[in-house]
């Protein structure tokens, strides 16, 4: 698998590695906020002359600050984004804030709703949307479509007092037609973070003009955009990017071969997680009030897409489970932080806690029998009464009320109970006797069963019932991955919401084409 670093994944022979049953992703999902940023921050440099308004405040020549230097509003002006993604989008509604006019070309129209949310109207024609606009901006995957998709013919169509803002890829536009434009001031100015090649040859036309802004291809750096990459890249059973047809018969086979081998590695690396997080867990330094809860972790899950990590927790060996699912909220942050700083695993997705009701039905089962076996501890209570008091044991095994509500304890018929045993252990000889025979019995009475649970678990299907009792839960025991559980302590509060949805769509659709 190539794991593709940002969301272009133009440099790279998608079917020659195909052709080798290579699997490419993207992270589509981590680049677009940084992106956008700084398709924003090229177009108010540009229009307020930064990088100019900068080298004179610096200069040791200057003396004194023109009264006419100036630059051009970005309040009010119009811009034209050429490429309606998910990263145009972004910068439309950053544009939005600005009270820009905003105006769009792209493939596929967007929903009005969308539209209406950030007020753009949608240019059909692209040459519209270069005749209007005081500020284009090229959003585009670069594909043989987008190749040079500005060239000579719709830099004249731009305004003369208009800037070309490029952050998608260099040859979106034909440079050749950029620098004369420039030149002879058929446009403004331009501002690119993209060009071709990367760097430019020192001795470039581009570098000698005074109306150009280049920033070294620098839209998805920075820290956090940087991490995303790490969270989005690709998780065990992710979709390819690119996927041709006449492959289908082999990628299935070895899809299949995929799926079997995610799932033992899924088997090691919950094994891997649930050591690093029990190790962590038992010191101070994910939090000493993580520390004092001395809490039980009972086993960690990561879901087949590696979407999410699953730390089931017991509540039985502690107090107020409120605070404890508060503090577990906090501390998945940092766990999952100090397992990615440690490089437990390259990647970790969201950690969320889970409290582990089958641990809570296990002590009520076993609660149950130790009752069953010894006894209530009122009746305990009572019989080490008798020596002091013949009253209160005569009370105790003369309530028949009492001694019926004690065999139908926590729900389960302790009688019933005791007679299947008594039976199962009676077949159980007989199968000694029979051999054959008794296997053919029970492989029909096992069939009888299932086809209960079956016809149960189709009426119950997706509603784990919170008060498990311990009757629901034996029965439910071998029907019920508690995958299922719905008691999750922590929502993805990382503000990463962008980030779930990229994982599970780590290979979604490139951002929009015009
Ligand atoms: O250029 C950046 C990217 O492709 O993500």
């Amino acid at each position: 698998m190539i794991a593709n670093f940002g969301v272009g994944v133009d440099h790279l022979d998608l079917k020659l590695i195909s052709s080798f049953g290579v699997k490419v992703t993207n992270t589509p999902f981590a680049v677009s906020n940084a992106t956008a940023d700084l398709g924003i921050a090229l177009m108010l440099a540009s229009s307020r002359r930064l990088v100019e308004g900068c080298q004179i405040a610096v200069s040791p020549d200057t003396e004194q600050f023109a009264a006419d230097w100036l630059g051009e509003d970005v309040t009010g002006a119009t811009l034209g984004i050429i490429g309606m993604g998910r990263i145009g989008y972004k910068v439309a509604k950053r544009a939005k804030a600005f009270d820009m006019r905003i105006l769009y070309h792209n493939r596929n129209r967007r929903k009005e709703e969308e539209e209406q949310a950030v007020g753009a109207c949608y240019c059909e024609k692209m040459e519209d949307l270069l005749q209007k606009s005081d500020f284009v901006m090229l959003v585009v995957n670069l594909t043989p479509q987008t190749h040079k998709l500005i060239g000579k013919r719709e830099l004249e169509l731009m305004k003369p007092t208009a800037t070309l803002i490029n952050i998608c890829r260099g040859p979106v536009i034909d440079q050749d037609a950029l620098v004369e434009a420039l030149q002879n001031k058929v446009i403004k100015a331009a501002a690119l973070d993209v060009t071709y090649p990367e760097p430019l040859p020192r001795d470039h036309p581009l570098l000698k003009l005074k109306n150009i802004i280049i920033t070294p291809h620098i839209g998805t750096a920075t820290k956090h955009a940087r991490k995303k990459f790490w969270y989005d890249s690709p998780g065990l059973g992710s979709h390819q990017v690119y996927k041709p047809s006449g492959l289908a018969p082999v990628l299935k086979a070895s899809q299949q071969r995929t799926r079997k081998e995610d799932s033992i590695r899924t088997r090691v690396l919950n094994i891997v997680l649930y050591k690093a997080i029990t190790d962590m867990m038992s010191t101070c330094e994910v939090s000493q009030e993580l520390y004092d809860l001395k809490l039980e972790i009972s086993k960690v899950s990561l879901l087949s897409d590696f979407s999410v990590c699953r730390v089931y927790w017991n509540p039985t060996t502690v107090g107020d489970s409120k605070h404890v699912e508060s503090i577990l909220q906090k501390s998945a942050l940092r766990i999952r932080y100090l397992l990615l700083a440690r490089q437990v695993l390259g990647n970790v997705p969201p950690i969320v806690f889970v409290k582990d009701k089958a641990a809570v039905a296990m002590r009520e089962i076993d609660e149950l029998l130790a009752v069953a076996d010894f006894g209530s501890e009122k009746e305990n209570l009572s019989q080490n009464d008798f020596s002091e008091s013949e009253t209160s044991v005569t009370t105790s095994s003369s309530d028949t009320s009492a001694s019926s509500l004690q065999s139908n304890l926590f729900g389960v018929d302790h009688e019933v109970l005791n007679k299947q045993i008594m039976e199962y252990k009676k077949m159980k000889k007989v199968k000694h006797v029979e051999g054959i025979g008794w296997a053919e019995q029970q492989q029909k009475q096992l069939a009888v069963v299932q086809k209960q649970m079956r016809m149960k678990k189709k009426k119950t299907k997706g509603s784990f019932q919170n008060d498990l009792t311990p009757q629901e839960y034996l029965l439910n025991k071998h029907k019920t991955d508690y995958l299922d559980d719905e008691t999750v302590s922590f929502s993805e509060n990382e503000s990463e919401d962008e980030l779930w949805d990229g994982v599970q769509h780590t290979c979604a659709k490139p951002d929009g084409l015009p």
